[in-house]
């Protein structure tokens, strides 16, 4: 499985990261605000929706350490910070979700960015939310044994299928 790089390192080291994180900045509007703006916004939705609510309810008791660590994961996509240091891949392996799942949280997290930021913003985090929703997934369906083709989506068996 090729590894999931979320930690916002880029070649060169800080002062290369605090210079794209500045260039982003200038020219998308993205700051620490906005992302705890989207995080909040985005996950509002979430805990709402009737596909992905319960999966969230199952797993998070205490939402607001939640929220933290999104806001530090979007912090570091988003900005090169390298404030996040988890390991989302094995965290979303371990969930009963598949291609319908995917879909949808991308589905909310564009509607939380188009609501909640400015268009290039917007932009920027949602090619990164693809891309790193698309490698979930691959990861997802590696989990139950399963090598997905190029454009290939997951699906889980159906309960009680063959
Ligand atoms: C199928 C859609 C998704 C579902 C149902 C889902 C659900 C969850 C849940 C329940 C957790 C908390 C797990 C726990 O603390 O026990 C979690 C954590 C997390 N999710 Fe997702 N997620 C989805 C997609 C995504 C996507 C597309 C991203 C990134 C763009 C993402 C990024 C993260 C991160 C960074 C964490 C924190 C992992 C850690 O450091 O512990 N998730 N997710």
């Amino acid at each position: 499985m090729s590894e999931l790089k979320v930690r916002g390192d880029p070649e060169g080291g800080p002062e290369r990261r605090a210079q794209l994180s500045a260039r982003v900045a200038a020219e998308t509007g993205i700051d620490e605000a906005m992302i705890d703006r989207l995080v909040r916004h985005f996950y509002g939705k979430v805990r709402g929706d009737p596909l992905l609510g319960p999966v969230f309810a199952a797993r998070i008791a205490d939402w607001e350490p939640h929220l933290r660590r999104m806001v530090d994961f979007w912090s570091s996509v988003a900005l090169y910070t390298g404030r996040y240091h988890g390991q989302p891949m094995p965290v979303h392996q371990a969930l009963p979700v598949d291609a319908v799942h995917f879909d949808r949280w991308l589905h909310l997290f564009e509607a939380a960015a188009g609501e909640v930021c400015p268009p290039a913003a917007a932009a920027h985090f949602l090619e990164r939310a693809r891309r790193i929703a698309a490698s979930l997934e691959l990861g997802r369906a590696m989990a139950d044994g399963v090598m997905l083709r190029p454009g290939e989506r997951y699906r889980l068996p159906e309960p009680g299928g063959a």
